[in-house]
């Protein structure tokens, strides 16, 4: 199995080659030559099988020979250990056909936990192997970063960085960035907003000076590794409710596109899946897009469902390599036309795009709505992501075609904005509950590349 950028000018690479390198070097995202798929016998013979036997299957054919059976079961098997249930990712039913598939029961509460516990078993295995040490530094809107510092924190051959944008990400996500004490994890609070961040984390892989000589990695998911990951629930969860027998379709709280996408992936290696529905908060780019309106920057409004407060989509360069029927130069062209503030889409690579997705986009007013009536109508406690997904699915809603949505992060991320729609104060789990006691570490730094880069060089071990 080889990789190839989206922008052409990359060379191929292997899986770990991709895992370990993050950005293409021509700034594109490295995506699989081609989409293994799986027979409907394959897809049928999931059913009763556990979370992670559905992960080897489903993943395998990705990995190629990087790791051997053996050492791929292992990571899958070490990975989803820790979970805070047997089913790794349950789902709920929510009313006649709707399903909410709960993707919070990992260790950092959100279902960034799912790819980024398994990347940690995979870097470490493929590092220690290689005798390597790498910097990872990532850019998170809330949950990305702390998955990550949960999943390296304390190991040998990885220094993390993550950058959040400061006053922007909720008070548990926060603290649970800055009060890991391991001297490997550092957090930096820019002063910007997660475009901000991610805009400087590609700045930092197109430097590459700076990327070669700190030997930089990424687990954002920009990251195959990352989008490969979350093909799985998809395939757990649309078994579950009746595929391959069966069409199933999905709502997906969306910011940067790599969860949809993921999806995306599902249908392509043969998943019976009819609407991938993308879920926005007010800052609805996406959204717009799908509607035809063309991908035009605005400027990001914080809103109650902080992670998905994006502008720059980064894995719909993905979705948009192949809408275009994989012409790296229309891609690498559009992405030009992006850093001066936006493109249209063609007609034909719109009609492909609109063939799998729908969208749709939740007001602040009708999140705190859904995170009421929810609670009224199923005793299910709902994040603000989640919500704006449940919102957006019941407008998507098909009979006769089970309809699942992401829970994308537990209630209990997000109190404040819960209590107010809810009067409900979510508690954390027992083994968080002294996250407000912790002391944090935490370092404040400017929105500028060369702050940044001066931060990480200073900072990695030796
Ligand atoms: C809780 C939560 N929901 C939804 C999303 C959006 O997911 P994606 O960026 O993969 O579209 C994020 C951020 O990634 C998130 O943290
Ligand atoms: N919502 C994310 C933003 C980064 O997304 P990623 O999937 O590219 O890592 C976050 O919580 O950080």
């Amino acid at each position: 199995m080889k990789y190839i950028s989206t922008r052409g000018k990359a060379p191929e690479l292997t899986f770990e080659d991709t895992m370990l390198t993050g950005l293409a070097r021509d700034g594109g995202l490295y995506v699989p030559s081609e989409i293994p798929t799986l027979s409907q016998a394959d897809i049928a013979a999931m059913e009763g099988q556990s979370y992670e036997e559905i992960a080897f299957r489903v993943m395998r054919p990705f990995v190629g020979d990087t790791f051997s059976d053996a050492e791929f079961r292992g990571c899958i098997d070490r990975a989803y250990a820790g979970f805070g249930h047997t089913a790794r990712a349950p789902l709920v039913q929510l009313d006649q056909g709707h399903f909410l598939l709960e993707l919070f029961h990992g260790p950092t509460l959100a279902f960034k936990d799912f790819a980024m516990q398994l990347i940690g078993q995979l870097f470490q295995t493929a590092l220690t192997r290689r005798g390597e040490r790498v910097t990872i530094v990532g850019a998170t809107s809330g949950d990305t970063g702390s998955a990550a510092i949960e999943a390296f924190r304390g190991l040998d051959n990885v220094d993390v960085f993550v950058l959040y944008p400061h006053g922007r990400i909720s008070e548990v996500q926060r603290r649970q960035m800055t009060t890991p004490t391991e001297s490997n994890v550092h957090a930096l609070a820019v002063d910007g907003d997660f475009d901000d961040c991610q805009a400087r984390l590609k700045d930092m892989f197109n430097d590459f000076e700076f990327r070669d000589a700190v030997k930089l990695a990424g687990v954002n998911s920009i990251n195959w590794g990352r989008v490969l990951a979350q093909v799985v629930y998809y395939f757990s969860s649309a078994v579950s409710v009746g595929a391959p027998h069966r069409k199933v379709s999905f709502t997906v709280p969306t910011g940067n596109f790599g969860d949809i996408f993921a999806g995306y992936i599902a249908k392509r290696m043969g998943l019976p899946i009819d609407r991938l529905v993308v879920a926005t908060n007010q800052n609805d780019i996406l959204d717009r897009c799908l509607k035809g309106q063309g991908y035009h920057k605005g400027d990001t409004v914080p809103s109650i469902s902080p992670s998905m407060d994006i502008q720059v989509s980064s894995n719909f360069e993905r979705a948009l390599f192949d809408a275009y029927g994989r012409d790296s130069t229309a891609v690498a062209q559009l992405m030009d036309e992006l850093k001066d503030g936006g493109f249209d889409v063609s007609q034909g690579a719109m009609e492909t795009l609109q063939e799998h997705y729908d969208s749709g986009r939740a007001s602040e007013a009708e999140t705190e709505a859904t995170i009421a009536t929810t609670l009224k109508n199923t005793t299910e406690l709902l994040c603000p992501h989640s919500a704006v997904g449940v919102k957006v699915a019941g407008d998507h809603r098909i009979t006769g075609t089970p309809m699942i949505t992401l829970a994308t992060a537990h209630p209990a991320k997000f109190p404040d904005a819960v209590k107010k729609a809810s009067g409900i104060h979510p508690p954390l789990p027992p083994r968080m509950e002294d996250l407000y006691e912790r002391a944090e570490r935490v370092t404040r730094v400017a929105n500028d590349l060369a702050a940044l880069k001066d931060h990480i060089k200073g900072h990695i071990a030796q």
